[in-house]
C-alpha cells in the first residue's frame, strides 16, 4: 500500500515539506516500509507561480482534495479558518491529519483530538510549537510520572530573532523584523510575533498538553516586543541582563496560569544562552528537577521536520491506534 498524502499551502511550511519528501523519500519508505506519494496540494491563490513538477495536482477547490483517496492531510495554511473546518471534515472521512497551525490548533485542538479519537485516526501537531525542536513529544511521552509545576519558554524565532540581532548587532527593531521574514521566521502578519500572540498560542497548546487545560485567555497577560528599544537593550548588556520575551505556565492552587512578556535575565537563567531563531524550554518538575530543550524555532526545514516525524510516527508500523498519539 502507497501512503497518499495531501498538502494544505505551500508557504514556507508546505515548501519544505514536498521537498523533505522529495530529499528523504527514501528513507521514509524504508521506515514505513512503504511507499509515500504526494497526490495533491490546496492553495488560496491558483495564478502563483510554484516550484512544483507538473504531475503534482494542485487546487484550490478543498473537494479536489477530499474526493481522492488520501490516507494523510498535512495542513499548513494561516489562521482559524477554513483549517479548522478542512480538519474536521478530514478527520471525519477517517484521514490523520498533521498540523502546522498553531492559532488555530490552540482554539480548536481539543475539539480535533476529541474528534480524531472518535474517528480513530491521529493528529500530529508537533510543528506547532517550537518547530522541529521535539518538545511535544517529549513532555507527553517521556514525562508520564513526572509532575510538571512550571515551564517558561522562549517559543517564537521572530521575537528572539529580533531581539538576538539588536543585542549582538545593533540592528534596529525595523531591519531585524525585514530579515526574519526574508528567511520565512515570521507569520504572514508578523504582528503575531513581535505582539506576542504566536507565543500565547504555543503556551496555550503547551498547557493544554501537560495540564489539559488552558488558563481562560483573557487573563493571560501578553506583551510583544514592538516597544523594546535599542536603549533598553544595551543598558540591560551593560547590567550582563538580556531582554527575552519570555512564556511562563504553571500550575497555582490547582488552576493554571500563564504570561507572555519581555523579560530581563542574567546569565545564570537556562534561557540566556538560547539566542537568534532558537527557541528554549525551561520545564521545572517534582522528581527530575529542572531541565531544558532548545532547538530551532522556525523556518522551513526545521518545521518540515516536526511533520516529517509526525508523518512516521503516525504511520510506523509498531504505532497501534489505540495508543494515544500526543
Ligand atoms: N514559517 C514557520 O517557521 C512556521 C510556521 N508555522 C505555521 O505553519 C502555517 C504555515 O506557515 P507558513 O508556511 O510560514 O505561511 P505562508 O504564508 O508562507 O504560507 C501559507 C500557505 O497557505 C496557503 N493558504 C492560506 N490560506 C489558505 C486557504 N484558505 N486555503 C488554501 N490555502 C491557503 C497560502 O496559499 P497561497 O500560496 O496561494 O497564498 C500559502 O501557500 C501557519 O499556520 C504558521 O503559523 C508553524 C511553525 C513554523
Ligand atoms: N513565526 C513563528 C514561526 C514558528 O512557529 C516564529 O517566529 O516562531
Amino acid at each position: 500500500m502507497t501512503i497518499k498524502i495531501a498538502i494544505l499551502g505551500l508557504g514556507t511550511v508546505g515548501q519544505g515539506v514536498y521537498e523533505t519528501l522529495l530529499s528523504h523519500g527514501q528513507y521514509i519508505s524504508e521506515k514505513l516500509g512503504t511507499d509515500t506519494e504526494l497526490v495533491g496540494v490546496l492553495v488560496n491563490d491558483s495564478s502563483k507561480q510554484r516550484n512544483l513538477p507538473n504531475n503534482i495536482p494542485i487546487t484550490t477547490n478543498y473537494h479536489d482534495i477530499l474526493s481522492k483517496d488520501v490516507d494523510v492531510i498535512i495542513e499548513a495554511t494561516v489562521g482559524d479558518h477554513p483549517a479548522f473546518e478542512y480538519l474536521s471534515q478530514a478527520i471525519e472521512k477517517g484521514i490523520h491529519v498533521i498540523t502546522a497551525n498553531k492559532a488555530m490548533f490552540a482554539r480548536y485542538g481539543k475539539k480535533l483530538k476529541e474528534k480524531a479519537t472518535k474517528n480513530q485516526v491521529h493528529i500530529g501537531y508537533e510543528a506547532t510549537t517550537a518547530s522541529g525542536t521535539p518538545i511535544l513529544r517529549t513532555l507527553k511521552q517521556l514525562l508520564q510520572v513526572n509532575q510538571i509545576e512550571k515551564m517558561e519558554a522562549i517559543l517564537n524565532g521572530t521575537s528572539n530573532y529580533i531581539l538576538t540581532e539588536m543585542t549582538m548587532n545593533h540592528t534596529s527593531f525595523e531591519d531585524a523584523l525585514e530579515q526574519a521574514q526574508e528567511k520565512g521566521y515570521a507569520e504572514a502578519n508578523p504582528s503575531n510575533d513581535v505582539d506576542g500572540h504566536d507565543a500565547f498560542y504555543k503556551s496555550m497548546i503547551l498547557s493544554e498538553l501537560v495540564y489539559g487545560q488552558q488558563p481562560n485567555w483573557e487573563y493571560v497577560y501578553r506583551e510583544g516586543i514592538r516597544e523594546i528599544s535599542n536603549d533598553q537593550i544595551q543598558h540591560a548588556a551593560q547590567r550582563g541582563q538580556k531582554i527575552k520575551h519570555i512564556a511562563t505556565v504553571e500550575m497555582r492552587n490547582g488552576e493554571v496560569a500563564a504570561s507572555i512578556q519581555p523579560m530581563q535575565i542574567n546569565d545564570e537563567h537556562p534561557l540566556y544562552s538560547v539566542d537568534g531563531v532558537n527557541n528554549g524550554i525551561t520545564v521545572h518538575t517534582d522528581i527530575l528537577g529542572t531541565f531544558t530543550l532548545t532547538g530551532p524555532g522556525a523556518g522551513k526545514l526545521p518545521t518540515a521536520s516536526a511533520v516529517i516525524e509526525d508523518l512516521v510516527y503516525v504511520f510506523h508500523k509498531e504505532v497501534k491506534l489505540e495508543k494515544q498519539f500526543i
